[in-house]
């Protein structure tokens, strides 16, 4: 690992403390994550693998250049919101070259990204369906960098020169630097009783990798997806730090055996579990579905299924309301002024305007609901409007027949049928064309198996039915 090298000398020459008895850095296949962490003997669980100090973090609270912008300025600039400030620091520091505290570490750092926010137009048609176009976010970015990383770039001359400005300050390193967080940032939250100070308002938000704050033993259970989603409202954005060694950990559903800890002065990564000599350290990323994973990282988790099958087991599909009112505004042939009305009041009313579906193969009862809402006659909208209550829905043949469609419309979203994509990837496919064949075909088979389900549900009630009525008949006898 020539090109790590610099990296750990640098690391281990600024405090930073790495078990080279029990971890080493390799480079497993690409499907393993490429490089990343391997146990040179077995190691126990509660084990230090390595250590980083607080101050080797890059965040716009350890970067120079918030101080040397003026934190007044910084604040006016914007750069205290979102990722721009750090990546203005991160463009800053690797302007700066080796006379960067952080030098070795960005030169360390991956230049180029298989996330679909680089892929050409004609790829990114292959991702048709899934939610991943929709959360690119490139316009955004480039507005981000327009608006504001421009601005600041010609207010303070002294700090970033014209010559820098063509190869360090480019959009396209913009992209680079939001992909290099997106992909391997942590949530670095501040020691309790750590100043308030206005430069600790710098910055933005990440959420990727989860920082733990050790029991009284050492240990703390890992945290949720559902705790990950629920910190990244409250997320303080000058918390987002880049952490030298921990982001060189790879991550596998369900796999982790590692996981980041903080202390006052330093972060800790400590073994979760025991780990084999030979086995790769894994950290988490929260145990995403592919569409996320893809277009955080690059890359997707391929994993043997019950069913015999390879998949994600955290996969998840979004299913958009609007295809549940056009189906049942067809169906039952409620008027669109009724329809807009009733989404309305759902909507006011805290309901949700995309249900999730993942591997539990369920329909979710507040997609039922609503369902049943747009259906109600005059009467029982009156009612359920005056309670305040959306309707409870019953799984009776009409609903189901509703359901049945609106999976069977979500699932026409998508230009390939599932049995397509599973003989591509029988053969040989460009690596974006095997990515976003797996993402679509891990969300079609949620959708098709919740389909035979509901196929189930009307089977066994038809031959419930079928047989009540022999019942019927032989005691009539
Ligand atoms: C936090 S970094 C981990 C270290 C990274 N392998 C490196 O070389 O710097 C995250 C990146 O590692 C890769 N990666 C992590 N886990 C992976 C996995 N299970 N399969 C494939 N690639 C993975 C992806 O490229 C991802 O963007």
């Amino acid at each position: 690992m020539a090109d790590l090298d610099d990296f750990t000398a640098w690391f281990e020459q600024n405090n930073g403390f790495i078990d080279k008895e029990y971890m080493g850095f390799t480079v497993f296949s690409p499907e393993e994550g490429g490089r990343g962490a391997v146990a040179l003997k077995d190691i126990p669980e509660g084990h230090t693998l390595f250590t980083i100090p607080r101050t080797l973090t890059l965040s716009t609270r350890t970067s120079e250049l918030p101080h040397a912008f003026g934190l007044e300025a910084w604040k006016s600039a914007n750069l205290h919101q979102g990722w721009a400030g750090l990546i203005l620091c991160m463009m800053w520091e690797e302007a700066k070259g080796q006379a960067s505290k952080w030098g070795p570490y960005l030169a360390s750092l991956p230049s180029r990204f298989d996330t679909p926010v680089f892929w050409s137009d004609e790829d990114l048609t292959l991702l048709e369906g899934t939610t991943v176009v929709g959360k690119l976010g490139r316009e955004d970015a480039e507005r981000t960098y327009n608006e504001i990383i421009v601005p600041a770039l010609q207010s303070h001359p002294e700090l970033f020169s014209a010559e820098a400005a063509e190869k360090y300050y480019t959009l396209t390193q913009y992209h680079l630097m939001g992909s290099r967080i997106l992909s391997r940032s942590f949530d670095v939250e501040r020691w309790e009783g750590e100043g308030d100070d206005e430069e600790n308002e710098a910055a933005n938000t990440s959420r990727d990798m989860d920082v733990d704050e050790p029991e009284p033993q050492g240990e703390a259970a890992p945290a949720s997806a559902e705790d990950a989603v629920e910190e990244e409202e409250e997320e303080d954005p000058s918390d987002v730090a880049m952490v030298p060694v921990a982001d060189l950990l790879n991550a596998r559903f369900e796999c982790e055996n590692a996981k980041l800890f903080y202390e006052e002065k330093v972060l800790k990564m400590i073994s979760t579990k025991p780990i084999k000599a030979g086995e790769q350290i894994w950290n988490t990323y929260g145990d995403l579905p592919n569409s996320e994973l893809l277009r955080r990282y690059g890359h997707v988790d391929l994993l043997p299924l019950p069913n015999g099958k390879k998949g994600n087991p955290g996969d998840v599909v979004e299913l958009p309301a609007n295809i549940v009112a056009a189906v049942v505004t067809e169906k039952l042939g409620t008027s669109q002024a009724t329809a807009e009305e009733r989404i309305d009041w759902w909507l006011e009313e805290g309901g949700d305007d995309v249900y999730v579906l993942d591997n539990d193969l369920e329909i979710p009862p507040t997609l039922a609901s609503f369902a049943k809402l747009i259906g109600l006659s005059p009467e029982d909208w009156k009612k359920a409007k005056g309670k305040g209550k959306p309707p409870k829905a019953i799984m009776d043949q009409s609903m189901v027949e509703i359901l049945r469609e609106v999976l069977r419309r979500r699932l026409q979203q998508y230009p390939t049928s599932e049995v397509e994509d599973e003989k591509a990837l029988e053969g040989e496919l460009p690596l974006n064309a095997r990515h976003a064949t797996v993402v679509r075909l891990g969300e079609k088979r949620i959708l098709s198996g919740i389909l035979s389900n509901l196929k189930d549900v009307t089977k066994r009630k038809r031959d419930e039915e079928e047989r009540s009525g022999q019942k019927g008949k032989k005691s009539r006898k």
